[in-house]
């Protein structure tokens, strides 16, 4: 933009008489040569140069900052797409690692011979891997496909195996559906819903437990080597607990010699393959805790309520044995709550096709301004869609059993934590119009810092291991293929509800006594 005279800067020095015609046609109103000889020697008018040069550097700066923002945005979202594909890829081959039966295995002996295992162990069970459940050496397949397979076949023989189904109130027949809409002489209609309440029921009786314990409690301890005891000496269990907390059992006394745990943290990734049922004494800390340590497949969990709030722990610690007894003999009724699978992509390393590892949520992964006083700026796309740019504090993606977390205190709907879906609540938008969306559980959300971005942003999963994240960098987020199995008091809709009227005491009111005016 060439700085011009022909600007209608107004200015009064040049006696202007109308803005609507401009400087010029004032100009030319002039009839004396003299006259606008005066005017240019006037040095107002000089000074008016120098700040139509001036404006026309701003706007020329102003026009270079948008352009460059314009070119930004296009090429996030090419790298959107891009890094979409990459991500589907990085799906498709942990899919291809997961063997999905023996056709897919290598036909060694141990292999064969897990097989067996896995023959025998299902002829004893009436139903096995039927159209209406889950067996459990499924799972243990899928988890073990890259294990020695010797120890593998030790693993199979200890763990209790068992099987899951989907109950329907009164109806016995009734089979998990995998369709939802049919479509039958041209009338399209739904089909019936899985999400019944599921059923956790043992086909080999469960031999090791995990009990993990929330740290600096007497209480906690005191319960802990109480239920330790008990297990092992009325159920004959085996018992893992955390190396923290066996030192402590060991001090406490040498009867708890028996108790087990593992020297290296590379041993955790084992523990599924251990564990038959693990036990939380704790708050939802202590739940989120025990999920974070299983990055695959989990063992039912049972918690606790050993906290302040307990939104996922429905059961009181006095009466632990009557409620274990019945855990341990089943059928359980399970909520599967879902996790989120996040990575954490690099600008610096975007054209490597290895990323930092997933990291798995069960309540949220926060993305914010951390310290800096400034507004986030955050980009999302939905799968390759632009979604919205946040400017605010930040942005919560949540599982639907976080729900009554962090998001809803960012203003977040709370949803039954069965139901799959991921909420995406901004956290004090700048904005009037920013409502809160829940968007379907396939999607892959993708949350990228602008290249133009005053500061970085910091992303946090559970609410810890605070990573920042800066200009370029992103976070890729979808639904994880292995849930966190709960045990429910009642089950999932009637402990939901509990919690939230116990927890939250959601919609308490006085009810409107009687008497006063009415409608008759
Ligand atoms: N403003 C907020 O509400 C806020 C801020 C930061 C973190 N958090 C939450 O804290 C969680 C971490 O929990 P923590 O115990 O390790 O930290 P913490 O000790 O700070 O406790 C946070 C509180 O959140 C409750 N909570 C955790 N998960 C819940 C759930 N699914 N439903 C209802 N309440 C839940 C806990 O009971 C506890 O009272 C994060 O995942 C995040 O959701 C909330
Ligand atoms: N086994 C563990 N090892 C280390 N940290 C743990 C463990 N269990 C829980 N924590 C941490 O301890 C903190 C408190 O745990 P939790 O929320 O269970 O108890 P709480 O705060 O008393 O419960 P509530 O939040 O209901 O009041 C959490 O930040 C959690 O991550």
């Amino acid at each position: 933009m060439a700085p011009s005279k022909s600007n209608s800067s107004g200015d009064a020095s040049v006696s202007c008489p109308q803005p609507e015609n401009g400087c010029l046609n004032s100009l030319s109103l002039l009839s004396s040569e003299k006259a606008v000889e005066e005017l240019l020697e006037q040095s107002s008018l000089q000074e008016t140069d120098d700040h139509l040069i001036e404006f026309s550097e701003a706007m020329r700066t102003v026009a270079k900052a948008l352009r460059r923002a314009a070119e930004g945005k296009a090429s996030a979202q090419a790298e959107a797409a891009e890094w979409k594909r990459k991500y589907e890829l990085e799906r498709a081959r942990n899919l291809h690692l997961e063997p999905k039966g023996p056709s897919h295995r290598e036909n060694n002996g141990d292999d064969e011979r897990i097989e067996n295992l896995a023959r025998r162990s299902n002829d004893q069970s009436e139903q096995c891997c039927g159209s209406n459940g889950i067996c459990s050496h499924e799972v243990l397949r899928d988890g073990e496909c890259d294990t020695d397979s010797k120890s593998l076949l030790n693993k199979f023989a200890r763990k209790a195996s068992f099987k899951l189904s989907w109950c329907c109130k009164g109806d016995q027949s009734d089979q998990h559906k995998h369709d939802i809409v049919s479509f039958e002489r041209g009338n399209i209609t739904t089909a019936e819903r899985s999400s019944k309440q599921i059923s956790l029921k043992w086909e080999t009786h469960p031999r090791t437990v995990l009990i993990l314990t929330k740290p600096n409690s007497t209480s906690v301890r005191i319960l802990c080597a109480e239920m330790v005891r008990w297990l092992r000496e009325q159920k004959k269990l085996d018992i893992y607990v955390e190396p923290r907390v066996r030192v402590e059992l060991v001090t406490e006394s040498s009867y708890y010699n028996f108790v087990q745990t593992w020297k290296e943290d590379t041993e955790i990734m084992l523990l599924h393959t251990k564990v038959d049922l693990v036990v939380t004494l704790g708050g939802d800390g202590t739940v989120l805790w025990a999920a974070s340590m299983f990055k695959g497949p989990v063992p039912p969990v049972v918690p606790f309520s050993l906290g302040s709030l307990g939104f996922m722990t429905p059961f009181h610690s006095e009466q632990y044995r009557d409620y274990l007894d019945s855990l341990l003999k089943g059928p359980i009724s399970i909520t599967l709550r879902h996790r989120l699978q996040c990575h954490v992509i690099r600008e610096s390393a975007k054209n490597e096709y290895e990323t930092e590892g997933p990291i798995l949520v069960l309540n949220e992964v926060t993305i914010d301004r951390g310290i800096s006083s400034y507004l986030t700026n955050l980009e999302c796309y939905c799968d390759n869609s632009f979604v919205t740019c946040v400017q605010g504090d930040g942005l919560i993606l949540s599982t639907t059993s976080g729900s009554t977390a962090y998001s809803l205190a960012a203003g977040g709907s709370m949803v039954h934590p069965q139901v799959p879906g991921i909420l995406f609540t901004p956290i004090c938008p700048h904005s009037l119009s920013f409502r809160p969306l829940i968007l379907p559980e396939y999607v892959t959300l993708r949350v990228q810092v602008p290249f133009n971005s005053r500061s970085h942003a910091w992303a946090s999963f559970d609410g810890k291991d605070r990573k920042r994240l800066a200009a370029g960098d992103a976070l890729v987020c979808s639904m994880a293929t292995w849930p966190v199995p709960t045990a429910c008091q009642v089950d999932s809709t009637s402990d939901f509800l509990t919690s939230i009227h116990d927890g939250l005491h959601w919609n308490l009111r006085k009810t409107q006594s009687y008497d006063g005016p009415r409608d008759i």
